[in-house]
C-alpha cells in the first residue's frame, strides 16, 4: 500500500485545528476535506475553525466556501483543481484520496461494468461495518445529493428513491443546511418526523453530529395529551379507515354533536364504543363494513386503551378541533413519508407547512400505498417539487435483482446502479419445520463473531415467540421492536425495518412475512433491502413467489437423537486480533473474512 505523499501535510493541518479548538474541540474530527480552485484552497469539516486572528482554517460544510468541495466530482471537475477527502481515526490522519488531482478524475472505482464512478473514499466508507446509528457521510455528500440539501426551504420537497439511495442522509443534512442557512427554519425551529421509535433511535443519533438543533419524534409521540402508544391495529383495514381522510369530518361531526366539554380520550372511546352514534355521524362518509372495524369495547379507564398509532393521530385532530394549538416549525422533514396516511399528513401539516417528504412509494408498509405523492403533498405548502436519487449505497446488486421481484412492476429502474457487490448471490438454507428462527439466529450470532451487525426479521405474527425463545435459549439478541439496535444480533418484526441498515440480513420464513398479500410482499421487499453485505433466507415452507427459483430439495429426515444447538460465536480472538489493525488494512481483512465466512456458511449448507 503506497503513502499519500500530502499525509504529513494534512496530519499538520489537523493538528493545528485541534491545538485552536483547545479543549472545546468536538469528538468529530475538525476536518474531512480540502478543495483547491480558482478562489484558493480552503479545508471543509463539520464546523468553522479561525485562528487566533480570526482567519478561517476551516470552513464549515454548510458554509458557501465549501460549495466547490460538494459540487465538483471526477466526471465534473467544475474548475476544480483539487478534492481531497482526509480520513481521520483518533487524531490520526489515516488516509488521504483525491477524487480530483490536476483537475482531472483522481482517486476513483475504475467505472467498469457500467458501474458508476465514485471516490474510493466512498466505496471505502460503504465497507465499513454498521454501527447500529445511521452511518457518518458528510464528508462523501455526492454533488446530486447536494443540489437537493439546498434546494429552497418553502412548499413541499418530495426526495424520491428506491432502498438505499441515501433519501434519508439527504433529508437531514438538508435540515441541518437549512438551519444554518435559513433565518425563517433557524427562527422557526425544525421538525423532524419518523414513523416508529425504533427508527427514531437510529436516526437520532445523526443529529448531533450534524449539529442540527431539531426535535425529532415518531408519529405516535406528535400527541402531546395523556394518552400513549400501547396497541397496535392487527386488522390493516382498521388501520386504513382511521388514516383516512374523511375522519376528520367524521371527528368535526362528532365534536359539534358533544354539547359538553369532554377530553379527545373520551370522545374517540365513546365513537369507537357505540356504533349508533358513529352510523349516525357517519352514515354517508363510511360503508358499514368500514364502520364496524372501528368498534371497540372500552376499556376500564382512557388510561388502559390500547391506542394505536393511528388512534393518538386521530386525538391530536380531536385536540385540535376542542381549541388546543400545536407547536409550529420552520421546516419539517419526514422520513418513510410513503407511509403516512392522510390524517398523519394533516397532523405535520398542522405543525409546519414547509416541508421535506423522503420516501419511496414502492417501499410503502402502512396499511395503504399511494400511488402519486400528490396523495401526500396536497396536505402542505402550496408549491411542491420532486427529486429524485438513484445510486444505491447499500443494497448489493444480486440482492437488488432478488428483491425487485416483489415489486409489481419491477421497482424503479435507477437500483441496477448500486454501488455495492455485496457477499454474492443470497444464502437460501431449507430447514426443519420450526427450526427456522433457531437456525436463523445462531447463523446471525456466527456472523456476528465476524464483526458483522445482523438483522434477523420474522413476520410481526411469530415475533413474540421468537422473542421468547431467545430468552429461554440464552441467544442474545436486541429487541428491534423496544429500539434496541445496539446488539451485534437484533430481533425485528417485518413491519419495523423501514429506514433501518445492517450488514446482513438473516430472513425467517419469507411465505410467512409475505402472507400472499401485496402489504406482505412490500413488507418482505424492505426487509430484503435492509442489508449492505449479505442476505440469507431461512424457510421450511416453501419460499413466496418471486423466491422460486431458489428452491431446493428438502434434506433428508433428521436422526432422532441429533439436537439442534443454536451455533456457538466462534470468532471472538480474532476480533481481538482486529482491533490491533490499522484502518486501512483492517478494511481489507474484513472483506477476506466476509468472503471466508460466505464460504463456510455454503459449505455447511
Ligand atoms: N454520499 C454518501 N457517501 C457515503 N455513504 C452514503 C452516501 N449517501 C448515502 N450513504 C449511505 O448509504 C446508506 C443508505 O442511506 P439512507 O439510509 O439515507 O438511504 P435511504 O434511501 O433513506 O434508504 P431506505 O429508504 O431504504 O431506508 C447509509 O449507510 C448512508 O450512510
Amino acid at each position: 500500500m503506497t503513502t499519500h505523499p500530502a499525509l504529513d501535510d494534512e496530519q499538520q493541518q489537523l493538528d493545528h485545528s485541534y491545538a485552536l479548538l483547545g479543549d472545546g474541540a468536538p469528538d468529530l474530527p475538525p476536518l474531512f476535506g480540502r478543495v483547491d480552485d480558482a478562489g484558493g484552497s480552503r479545508y471543509v469539516g463539520h464546523a468553522d475553525v479561525r485562528d487566533e486572528s480570526g482567519d478561517t482554517v476551516v470552513v464549515a460544510w454548510h458554509a458557501p466556501e465549501a460549495g466547490a468541495f460538494y459540487r465538483a466530482c471526477a466526471t465534473d471537475p467544475a474548475g476544480v483543481t483539487l478534492k481531497r477527502v482526509v480520513t481521520v481515526s483518533g487524531r490520526q490522519v489515516i488516509a488521504v484520496h483525491d477524487e480530483i488531482a490536476d483537475g482531472a478524475a483522481g482517486d476513483v472505482s475504475s467505472g467498469r461494468d457500467q458501474r458508476p464512478v465514485v471516490s474510493k473514499v466512498v466505496v471505502a466508507a460503504l465497507e465499513q461495518f454498521r454501527t447500529g446509528a445511521l452511518a457518518e457521510a458528510t464528508a462523501t455528500l455526492r454533488p446530486e445529493q447536494y443540489d437537493i440539501i439546498r434546494r429552497p426551504a418553502r412548499g413541499v420537497l418530495v426526495i424520491q428513491g428506491g432502498p438505499g439511495t441515501g433519501k434519508t442522509i439527504t433529508a437531514l443534512h438538508r435540515a441541518a443546511w437549512l438551519a444554518a442557512n435559513d433565518d425563517a427554519v433557524r427562527g422557526g425551529g425544525l421538525l423532524v418526523v419518523v414513523p416508529t421509535p425504533t427508527l427514531r433511535g437510529y436516526v437520532a443519533g445523526a443529529l448531533p453530529r450534524l449539529r442540527a438543533d431539531a426535535v425529532i419524534t415518531d408519529i405516535a409521540a406528535l400527541y402531546d395529551g395523556p394518552a400513549r402508544l400501547r396497541g397496535r391495529d392487527t386488522r390493516p383495514e382498521a388501520a386504513r379507515v382511521k388514516g383516512s381522510a374523511v375522519m376528520a369530518m367524521v371527528l368535526r361531526r362528532l365534536v359539534e354533536a358533544t354539547g359538553e366539554p369532554a377530553t379527545p380520550e373520551d370522545l374517540l372511546r365513546g365513537l369507537y364504543a357505540e356504533p349508533t352514534l358513529l352510523e349516525q355521524l357517519a352514515d354517508d362518509l363510511l360503508k358499514a363494513g368500514q364502520r364496524d372495524v372501528l368498534y371497540r369495547e372500552p376499556a376500564a379507564s382512557a388510561d388502559d386503551e390500547p391506542w394505536t398509532v393511528d388512534d393518538l393521530v386521530l386525538l391530536d385532530e380531536l385536540a385540535h378541533l376542542l381549541g388546543r394549538t400545536a407547536p409550529r416549525y420552520g421546516h419539517a422533514v419526514v422520513d418513510e413519508a410513503q407511509n403516512l396516511s392522510p390524517m398523519q399528513a394533516r397532523a405535520i401539516a398542522r405543525r409546519c407547512r414547509d416541508v421535506t417528504l423522503a420516501g419511496g412509494l414502492e417501499c410503502s408498509t402502512g396499511p395503504g400505498k399511494h400511488d402519486e405523492w400528490s396523495e401526500l403533498t396536497s396536505y402542505f405548502g402550496s408549491e411542491s417539487h420532486e427529486a429524485t436519487l438513484s445510486l444505491g449505497y447499500r443494497v448489493p446488486r444480486p440482492v437488488v435483482e432478488l428483491s425487485r421481484r416483489q415489486v409489481p412492476d419491477g421497482g424503479p429502474l435507477e437500483l441496477t446502479r448500486s454501488l455495492r457487490d455485496g457477499l454474492g448471490i443470497p444464502l437460501v438454507r431449507r430447514v426443519d419445520p420450526g427450526d427456522e428462527a433457531a437456525v436463523a439466529l445462531s447463523a446471525g450470532e456466527a456472523a456476528a463473531g465476524t464483526g458483522f451487525k445482523v438483522g434477523v426479521v420474522v413476520a410481526p405474527a411469530r415475533y413474540d415467540e421468537v422473542l421468547r425463545y431467545c430468552q429461554t435459549a440464552g441467544v442474545k439478541v436486541g429487541d428491534g421492536r423496544d429500539g434496541d439496535l445496539a446488539q451485534a444480533v437484533t430481533l425485528l418484526p417485518a413491519d419495523l425495518a423501514n429506514g433501518l441498515e445492517f450488514d446482513a440480513i438473516a430472513l425467517v420464513e419469507p411465505a410467512e412475512i409475505a402472507g400472499g398479500t401485496e402489504l406482505g410482499r412490500r413488507l418482505l421487499y424492505v426487509a430484503m433491502t435492509r442489508c449492505t453485505q449479505s442476505l440469507a433466507i431461512f424457510h421450511s415452507a416453501p419460499l413466496p413467489a418471486g423466491m422460486e427459483h431458489l428452491e431446493r430439495p428438502a434434506p433428508p429426515p433428521r436422526e432422532p437423537e441429533v439436537e439442534h444447538r443454536p451455533r456457538p460465536a466462534r470468532s471472538e480472538d480474532l476480533f481481538d486480533l482486529f482491533k490491533l489493525l490499522r484502518d486501512d488494512d483492517r478494511m481489507l481483512v474484513e472483506v477476506l473474512i466476509r468472503r471466508l465466512l460466505r464460504d463456510s456458511l455454503e459449505r455447511d449448507d
